[in-house]
């Protein structure tokens, strides 16, 4: 169960228990909901590419990948399905299956609202896993907060379970377009692939093959100035161990260790001398910025009083002792009680939960705790403020 500020009253901090069940494989059996990851990015930055990759490979998954168009993978060797709905008699003309030979269905539909889903939801059992591609302008965080909490959506919609959201960044060109990133969002005041990047679990820098070192590392740099959350991988044409990106739990998992001693991803080309010491916890960059703050074991006061102020952040914009408005994209986190309970909290924009884990979940789980938040006004009198609550 979740909190969003829709809720009259708030509940109780802990919410939800997990099952005992964890790594890829048993996460897509556990389950009877089937896993959806959303893939964003930048435009041209390799998206399709991924998802081509995907659907032509042996792999042994049956993913049913959702696109804009099939472009040029209408060659791949495949059985057209027809899919129409009594209900939308131009459900044919919207959506194209195809039955691919490696066990892939791929769904073509010019609309990823919530009727073309629950079309594809009508073929439940002809796939385990569904990727979903956003186009290169798309906000993945609305998108995000659909799947995640679904459960007022008729069976279809309700019975997929979000596993976390990949964004593929172009390792040519992002670090202008994060420069250049115009508003598009009057609330906000940022541009979208600012918005890609906090909302991401996982981040792929593709064309890898064409970058010198050193631009990755400042592309890097920037990207972790936004989200010091996300693991980032390089690839090449979306050449990834398909384990990175999916079946990953991140809406139910711990975050995971990302290094932010020296802002970049270690790598064996990665002989230059810099400060693994002292990781900075405060980032920031054009307006958003991302705060990172360990905690100790919390005895139930300081849970209390997490919650409360989690919930004053996000549902009402405000931090004891700040003057200034916060605005809240993403949080992420894991600590434990001084009763031995371990905790994940996660939240997309106003809706946040906090779930506790069971055994074999928390077998990973550091004994320092840790909370990050992705937003604007997130500045040292918020740190300090957060920082006050855990002491
Ligand atoms: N050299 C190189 N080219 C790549 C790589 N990944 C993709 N490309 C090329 O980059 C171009 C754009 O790739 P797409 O996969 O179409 O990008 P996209 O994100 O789906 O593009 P939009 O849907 O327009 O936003 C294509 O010509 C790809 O062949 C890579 O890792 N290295």
């Amino acid at each position: 169960m979740s909190f969003s500020d829709s809720d009259d009253e708030a509940p109780p901090l802990v919410e939800a228990v997990m099952d005992a069940e964890a790594g890829p494989s048993r996460a897509l059996r556990a389950s009877a909901r089937v896993p959806l990851t959303i893939i964003c990015g930048f435009l041209g930055a390799g998206k399709s590419t991924l998802l081509k990759r995907i659907l032509t490979e042996k792999h042994g998954y049956r993913i049913a990948v959702i696109m804009n168009e099939f472009g040029d993978t209408a060659d791949i060797e495949a059985k057209t399905i027809n899919v129409s709905s009594a209900d939308d008699p131009s459900a044919e003309q919207t959506e194209e299956f195809l039955e691919l030979a490696n066990g892939c269905l791929c769904c073509s539909i010019k609309d990823t609202g919530v009727a073309a889903i629950e079309r594809l939801m009508l073929k439940k059992g002809a796939f385990d896993y569904i990727l979903l591609e956003t186009t290169g302008l798309a906000d993945p965080g609305p998108i995000a907060s659909m799947f995640w909490h679904n459960e007022e959506y008729s069976t279809g919609l309700a019975d997929i379970v979000l596993d976390g959201v990949v964004c593929v960044v172009d390792a040519v060109f992002g670090q202008g377009q994060l420069e250049e990133d115009h508003a598009t969002d009057d609330d906000l005041g940022l541009g979208e692939s600012i918005r890609q990047i906090a909302a991401s679990d996982v981040i792929l820098l593709n064309k890898s093959d064409l970058v010198k070192p050193e631009t990755f590392l400042e592309t890097e740099r920037m990207i972790r100035q936004i989200n010091p959350a996300a693991p980032i991988y390089r690839t090449v044409k979306g050449e990834i161990d398909l384990q990175h990106i999916i079946g990953i739990s991140a809406f139910r998992l711990p975050p995971p260790d990302v290094p932010v001693a020296d802002n970049h991803v270690h790598s064996d080309d990665c002989k230059d001398a810099h400060n693994h010491d002292a990781p900075p916890t405060h980032y920031e960059l054009r307006g958003i910025s991302s705060l990172q703050v360990a905690c100790g074991v919390l005895d139930q006061a300081r849970l209390d009083r997490l919650d409360e102020w989690i919930r004053t952040a996000l549902w009402e914009n405000q931090i004891a002792g700040a003057a200034q408005a916060v605005k809240i994209l993403r949080c992420k986190g894991a600590f434990t009680s001084d009763t031995g309970v371990h905790y994940v909290l996660q939240g997309v924009r106003s809706m946040y939960e906090i779930s506790e884990l069971a055994g074999g979940d928390s077998m990973g789980i550091p004994a320092t705790g840790k909370i990050v938040l992705i937003g604007k006004g997130l500045d040292d009198t918020a740190r300090a403020s957060l920082e006050r609550v855990l002491l």
